[in-house]
């Protein structure tokens, strides 16, 4: 049981804003340009500017990551190339600057905020700022018990809702969910397996990049969470509960809140369209306030973005995480913003008549 209020969350996601996205495709094609020269640069600048509300879309100035962090007791089982123990000292690279995703935000003007929601580790030496949403130290095993218990579902998805609503209240234009936790991606692969009803050789990926004996061993655990999540297949809150995470849930409820929120959000890899394909089951209007940044390399991502109708924007084989291939795009969407902004119009540079001063035969 849950008292997170579906029936509200659901009436508070409006649709996006039609009227300024079809004056920003008028606009396009009265651009100095021939018709539909820009692309799929010109879809983009259309989306934007539903979002926005705003026609031609406003700069997108002030970027916004939210690294979630967080274990998974599954890790323990050797589903990845790397130990546990990592996530925790990630957590510690972000804060020092100088993970991926702070290279990137560096270059893009973006913020990084890092939250511990469910770190293995004793971290309480960490500011409080990272640690305030902490549900639990790791989360349990989905192979054999369940990840969380509801209160802490509903206490993690809060979490997120306001920490989405933060980001917005202080003034970001653009949100990217990002993810740090070894073992995470057959948490995903767990979530798509069975709100999708797949098997595991469906969604099963290398992650972080394992070998043989380790991708076995990931198949045979997502093949057990798979069995145990089925039956609560239709509640995607028990789904959580049962073969999620603490920052998976509360990644969803960030992702769901921005919609409410009415500000766009760059989706990064598996971690992100896993929660927002369960976001997606809980409001299902949520998904008009999302982007795929990019294409990463696991297979349940894949699913995802062919049911949530995504195409990335980019696709170069990167599987970090920590939301560098949201990152990695958002040029592209500046590219979108900034041409349909910034450009003049045909009108002020041709005559009326454009063929006016051609011969005849010209024409
Ligand atoms: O974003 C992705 O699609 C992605 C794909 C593979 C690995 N990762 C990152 O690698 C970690 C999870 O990999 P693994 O093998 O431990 O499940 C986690 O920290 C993710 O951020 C991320
Ligand atoms: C070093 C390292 C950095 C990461 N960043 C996201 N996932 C990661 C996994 C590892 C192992």
């Amino acid at each position: 049981m849950t008292s997170i209020d579906l029936t509200a969350l659901r009436e508070a996601v409006s649709l996006r804003d039609w009227d300024a996205a079809s004056d920003t495709r008028l606009r396009l094609d009265g651009l100095v340009k021939p018709l539909g020269s820009l692309g799929r640069l010109e879809q983009l600048a259309a989306w934007l500017s539903g979002v926005q509300g705003a026609s031609p879309p406003r700069p997108l100035d002030d970027v916004r990551v939210v690294v979630f962090a967080g274990d998974h007791g599954i890790a323990r089982s050797g589903v990845s190339a790397y130990p546990p123990e990592v996530t925790a000292a990630m957590v510690r690279t972000f804060l020092a600057g100088a993970a991926g995703v702070n290279a990137l935000a560096t270059l893009h003007g973006a913020k990084v905020r890092v939250l511990d929601l469910g770190v293995d580790a004793d971290t309480d030496d960490l500011p409080a700022a990272v640690t305030e949403h902490k549900v639990r130290r790791g989360s349990g095993s989905i192979d054999v018990e369940d990840a969380l218990t509801d209160d802490e579902v509903e206490r993690a998805f809060v979490s997120g809702q306001r920490i989405a609503d933060e980001e917005v209240d202080s003034g970001a234009d653009l949100l990217i969910a990002g993810d740090m936790g070894i073992g995470n991606t057959t948490v995903a692969a767990a979530l798509v397996a069975v709100l999708l009803d797949l098997q595991p050789l469906d969604v099963v990926g290398t992650g972080t990049g394992i070998d043989d004996d380790a991708w076995a061993r990931k198949v045979g655990a997502l093949r057990d969470a798979a069995y145990r999540g089925r039956a609560v297949r239709e509640d995607p809150l028990a789904v959580l509960r049962t073969v999620g995470s603490a920052d998976t849930a509360a990644m969803t409820g960030f992702l769901v809140q921005a919609a409410v929120r009415r500000t766009p959000v760059l989706l990064d890899g598996v971690v992100s369209c896993a929660c927002a394909l369960v976001g997606r089951r809980l409001v299902d209007s949520a998904s008009h306030w999302w982007l795929a940044g990019h294409r990463s390399t696991e297979p349940a991502q894949h699913r995802v973005l062919d049911v949530l109708g995504l195409e990335p924007l980019v696709d170069l084989g990167m599987r970090l995480g920590e939301g560098t291939g949201a990152l990695t795009a958002l040029p592209i969407l500046r590219a979108a913003q900034a041409m349909c902004a910034d450009m003049g119009l045909l009108a002020d540079l041709l005559p009326p008549d454009p063929m006016a001063g051609l011969p005849a035969d010209a024409t």
